[in-house]
């Protein structure tokens, strides 16, 4: 399997160079230059797989290159068995042929844990291999940093730069990055927001020059082919278990970087039939002003009671762009280009076609809460503020009745804790046992401005020798 840019200038990588990697040289993201697809019959066959074992059905075909499938096998039974719940990604009906899919099982409460707790190790596996050191650099909105950090913090070969936007991710979420002991783990409060971090990751990318020759530079958000990858699992996962290939389920997808529901659309290209793709957005609506309007701009980021989400550049967008654009490279670049300078439209035919499998919807803080309130008192079921987005696009989505509609639960309740007390709902989540004393564990961070400079520097100072 090769993996191509989807600006189509830089070359073409196998998995073991996209997993070391982030953006291409380009500028692009890399996709698979082709996708496996599987047949009624092998689905119906999948259907009876535990999730380890329907993982590596999955999996293995995108890195059968790089990786034997005995050690594939190793590196997959090893990630989820850390997970708290013996069906990994169970399922909840919380109403008439709605359900919930919970992603949050894993070790930090999210579902970034899919593919980062597996990242870690196959980073692990090849770096040991390769005899390799490499420097990772993460932007997070709460999520992405805390599962990078445990998925990466047992690696030798690694020094893990995490930027957040200070005083803007969850105390929970904050703690959870923080606490983590180890001298390769650095922790980086920026003083603005996560696009700023993002934008950073990007630039750094782009120009390396700040690092020592020998040390590359790999990233850990969805911009890493890998993330992706792992995350098409679970929409087979939640899909065979409903019925498919027989029936066609929907998904709602809470989404900021359009990461998750990119993986969704891609399980759709690989053969589930995957009625309807929901984006789910806060107030932060890049995504729905795309689908409403053709337009795709920036806007001011605003801080909601979905922290996770507050993102207003949605990097993977672009990997969805590529195909509406009949994977022209040069028109996306042209396209990237002009984003940079200001709002850009998409052709009638790109939109048509983008509207046939995605439809979307943006849910305000109030929606947010009410939408928590009544599925509490409906079925006494918790929802964080992200899946109480999804949850309330699913049920605003018009779907006919007989069309099981699976809404992704990206994170635990306990985790925001302040949005449910103002939901008004008096149940307080609790963090599960392993994470019982979190508030009396010690902190690590740095403030740092808002500077690209600042950012490098504090890096370059900071790697191990
Ligand atoms: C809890 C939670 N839900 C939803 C999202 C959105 O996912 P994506 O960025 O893949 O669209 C994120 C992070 O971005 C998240 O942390
Ligand atoms: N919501 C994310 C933001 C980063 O997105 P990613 O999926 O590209 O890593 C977070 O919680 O950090």
């Amino acid at each position: 399997m090769k993996y191509i840019s989807t600006r189509g200038q830089a070359p073409a990588l196998s998995f073991e160079e996209v997993l070391l990697t982030g953006m291409a040289s380009d500028g692009g993201l890399y996709v698979p230059e082709s996708l496996p697809t599987f047949s009624a019959d092998e689905m119906r066959e999948m259907a009876a797989l535990d999730y380890p074992a329907l993982a590596r059905r999955i999996i293995e075909p995108f890195v059968a290159d790089s990786i034997p499938a005995d050690d594939l096998k190793t590196l997959i039974d090893d990630t989820y068995a850390e997970f708290r719940h013996t069906a990994v990604a169970p399922m909840v009906q919380i109403g008439a042929n709605q359900w919930v899919l919970e992603l949050f099982h894993g070790p930090t409460l999210a579902f970034k844990d899919f593919a980062l707790q597996l990242l870690g190790r196959l980073l692990d596996y090849v770096l040991e291999r390769r005899h390799q050191k490499v420097v990772i650099m993460g932007a997070t909105s709460g999520d992405t940093g805390s599962a990078a950090i445990e998925g990466c913090k047992r690696c030798n070969n690694i020094d893990i730069f995490i930027l957040h936007p200070h005083q803007r991710v969850s105390e929970v979420q904050r703690r959870q990055m923080t606490t983590v002991v180890g001298d390769n783990i650095h922790n980086l409060a920026v003083q603005g927001n996560f696009d700023d971090c993002q934008a950073m990751v990007k630039a750094s990318f782009a120009d390396k020059s700040f690092l020592p020759a020998d040390r590359s530079l790999v990233a850990v958000n969805s911009i890493n082919w890998a993330r992706i990858m792992a995350q098409i699992v679970y929409y087979f996962y939640a899909g065979l278990a409903l019925g498919a290939p027989a029936r066609p389920v929907a998904f709602s997808v809470p989404t900021g970087n359009f990461g998750d529901i990119f993986a969704g659309y891609l399980a759709r290209n690989m053969g589930l039939p995957v009625e309807r793709l929901i984006i789910a957005t806060n107030s932060n609506d890049v995504l729905h002003r795309v689908m409403t309007t053709s337009t795709y701009g920036r806007q001011p980021l605003e801080h909601t009671l979905s922290p996770s989400m507050d993102i207003t550049v949605s990097s993977n967008f672009e990997r969805l762009l590529f195909d509406l654009y009949d994977r022209d490279g040069a028109a996306i670049a042209d396209l990237m280009q002009r984003f940079d300078a200001g709002d850009i439209s998409f052709s009638e035919a790109a939109m048509t076609r983008a509207a046939s499998l995605f439809s979307s919807h943006r849910v305000s803080d109030e929606e947010t809460c009410a939408q928590i309130a009544a599925t509490w008192q409906q079925c006494e079921y918790l929802l964080d503020p992200h899946s109480a987005i999804g949850v309330n696009a699913a049920l605003n989505a018009g779907l006919a009745p007989e069309v099981p509609v699976i809404t992704l639960a990206t994170a635990h309740p306990a985790k925001f804790p302040d949005a449910v007390a103002k939901a008004g709902v008096v149940e307080s989540p609790n963090l599960p046992l392993h994470l019982k004393d979190l508030f009396e564990r010690r902190e690590r961070c740095e403030v740092l401005p808002n500077t690209l400079a600042d950012v490098q520097a504090f890096m370059a100072r900071n790697l191990s020798a």
